[in-house]
């Protein structure tokens, strides 16, 4: 492809060698350089490829593309513009020869829900005879394919990538998890969503140092993906919703319990679904109907309902709706792994305040005699997580057990100190097992009948990132090996 032809989305000047370049693959990673390749400069936190443009020519690429004049061999095209991220997104989007066109797109923001939401929506749409993608926490999947991602949002080439497979897969939506990162460092930059949803906002989580530095700055990043959306769907009892879709250019449609909502939940309520706790849910406004949602915990009828406002613009009849939803099964998020009169045990992946709290809330309706939850918080992010949510457990669950989540490059210590300060606001009881396995063995090896055990933070997540290194672990698998050890399962 042409140098010009990969940057027909982009503003740019050229400022030396020739924009008819001829370019055979796209890099952005020195270590991953080929002859004749287009490189795209990105100025990092930990890395500034600008850098190092003279060491990547030598390596033989053939064009750069720079957010600043950077050295080249003359003859050696440099392209300056103003965001090499945004560039990048509509650069690969053109190599791919911009595989979403053909495809409908979902976009899910919010501070919570949006794994869960994805989910239940791509369950709607398969049930309604689609072929279907998505992208998000749990993975990339589209016919029949896994891939894991690292981010809930990938990067932009890893996106349109998977958007090219799918395309060529024949899928005819797409559903994609949107963080407000991932807006910020313009990874979904260049797509149109036809639908996207807004499912709720939250302080105290993703502000950090290499996060959103406050609040304002979070709503704002979370408001961007409604200047790229057709239609909008939002989450009216969200206290932020105006100023979610105020001055943005697509077209907003509410959800909701609240009677001025354009979907309503008219009836939210528990109801035993298969003969366990799951929700009833009754809507009234542009849709109505009564949905039996298989996942307990009023705010699953929030995300199911915002999975009925997308079923009902693909034109998905009821039908196939009640079917899907009372059907889901979303790995890792309020996953059931055993249910007993003796002892339950769940996973899921709540890692904040404001999502414990909902989990807590959710599980009482099982009726435990206790609530013990095995938590940590993650390394390197938000502080304010880690204080809320020993908080949180201290006030609701009956007893805590505190130990390892990702803590990435910071040590357990330092974390589990702001915990205990978040436990220490209550009177609850907790220990401290650094030990995942351990902490999950004490708990299940010491239940009291009735109990329920809820480890979280983890979710679907094979590993734990400790000091740079992925560290194998699994909740749910060690979860079920133990409970054999100990005679609950067979
Ligand atoms: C804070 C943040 O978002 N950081 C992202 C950012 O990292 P960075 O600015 O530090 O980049 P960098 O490592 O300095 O690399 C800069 C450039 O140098 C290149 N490089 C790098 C190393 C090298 O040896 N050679 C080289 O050429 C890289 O390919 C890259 O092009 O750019 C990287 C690549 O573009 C991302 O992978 C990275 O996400 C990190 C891993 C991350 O943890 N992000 C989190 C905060 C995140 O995005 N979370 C959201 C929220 C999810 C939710 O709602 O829960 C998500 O979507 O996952
Ligand atoms: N609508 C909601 N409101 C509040 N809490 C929710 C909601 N949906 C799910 N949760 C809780 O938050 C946890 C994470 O849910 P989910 O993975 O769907 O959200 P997410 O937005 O993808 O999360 P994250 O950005 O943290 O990966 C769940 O396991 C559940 O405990």
């Amino acid at each position: 492809m042409r140098l010009r032809d990969l940057l027909e989305a982009v503003g740019y000047t050229c400022l030396q060698g020739d924009i008819d370049t001829e370019i055979h693959g796209i890099s952005q990673d020195n270590r991953k350089v080929e002859p004749g390749n287009l490189f795209i400069c990105i100025a990092g936190s930990r890395f500034d490829t600008h850098e190092l443009t003279m060491e990547i020519a030598a390596r033989g690429a053939a064009a750069f593309v720079a957010e600043r004049p950077v050295e080249a061999p003359s003859g050696t095209a440099v392209v300056l513009v103003e965001s090499c991220r945004a560039a990048m997104a509509r650069i690969y989007a053109a190599f791919y020869g911009y595989p979403a066109r053909g495809m409908k797109l979902v976009g899910i923001t919010g501070t919570k829900g949006k794994t869960t939401t994805a989910q239940m929506i791509v369950s709607v749409l398969k049930a309604g005879g689609l072929k279907v993608g998505s992208i998000g926490t749990n993975g990339t999947d589209y016919d029949g394919k896994h891939i894991e991602n690292g981010n809930t949002t990938p990067d932009s080439y890893e996106i349109q990538r998977h958007l090219r497979g799918m395309a060529d897969a024949g899928c005819q939506a797409v559903v994609l998890e949107v963080s407000s990162q991932a807006e910020k460092m313009h990874r979904v930059d260049g797509l149109e969503f036809d639908y996207s949803i807004f499912t709720n906002i939250s302080p105290g989580d993703h502000v950090s140092p290499t996060e959103h530095k406050d609040f304002a700055e979070y709503m704002e990043c979370k408001s961007m993906l409604f200047d790229h959306s057709k239609v909008a769907f939002v989450n009216r009892d969200d206290e932020n919703w105006e100023k979610i879709v105020e001055g943005r250019s697509c077209r907003a449609f509410t959800y909701g319990c609240s009677p001025e909502a354009d979907y309503r939940a008219e009836i939210l309520e528990k109801a035993q679904v298969h003969g366990l706790p799951g929700l009833r849910l009754v809507t009234s406004g542009q849709d109505s109907g009564e949905y039996l949602v298989n996942m307990p915990g009023l705010f699953n009828g929030y995300n199911a309902l915002a999975a009925v406002c997308i079923g009902r613009a693909f034109g998905i009849s009821q039908e196939k709706m009640q079917e899907a939803l009372c059907r889901l099964y979303i790995p890792a998020r309020l996953e059931m792994v055993y249910v007993s009169d003796k002892l339950s045990v769940c996973v899921d992946s709540a890692h904040s305040g404001y999502s414990m709290q909902h989990l807590i809330e959710a599980l009482r309706e099982y009726h435990p005699k206790r609530v013990i939850v095995i938590f940590g918080c993650g390394g390197n992010r938000s502080r304010d997580r880690r204080f809320d949510m020993g908080e949180v457990c201290g006030n609701l669950a009956d007893f805590s057990i505190v130990t390892t989540e990702h803590n990435r490059f910071e040590t357990f210590e330092s974390i589990v100190r702001d915990i205990r300060e978040g436990l220490g606001r209550t009177k609850g009881s907790y220990m401290v097992i650094e030990d995942r396995a351990a902490a999950i063995r004490y708990a299940i090896e010491r239940a009291q009948d009735g109990d329920m055990i809820a480890v979280t933070g983890l979710g679907h997540d094979k590993h734990q990132a400790i000091s740079g290194k992925n560290v194998p672990f699994d909740d749910v698998a060690f979860a079920r090996a133990t409970l054999k050890e100990f005679g609950y399962l067979q």
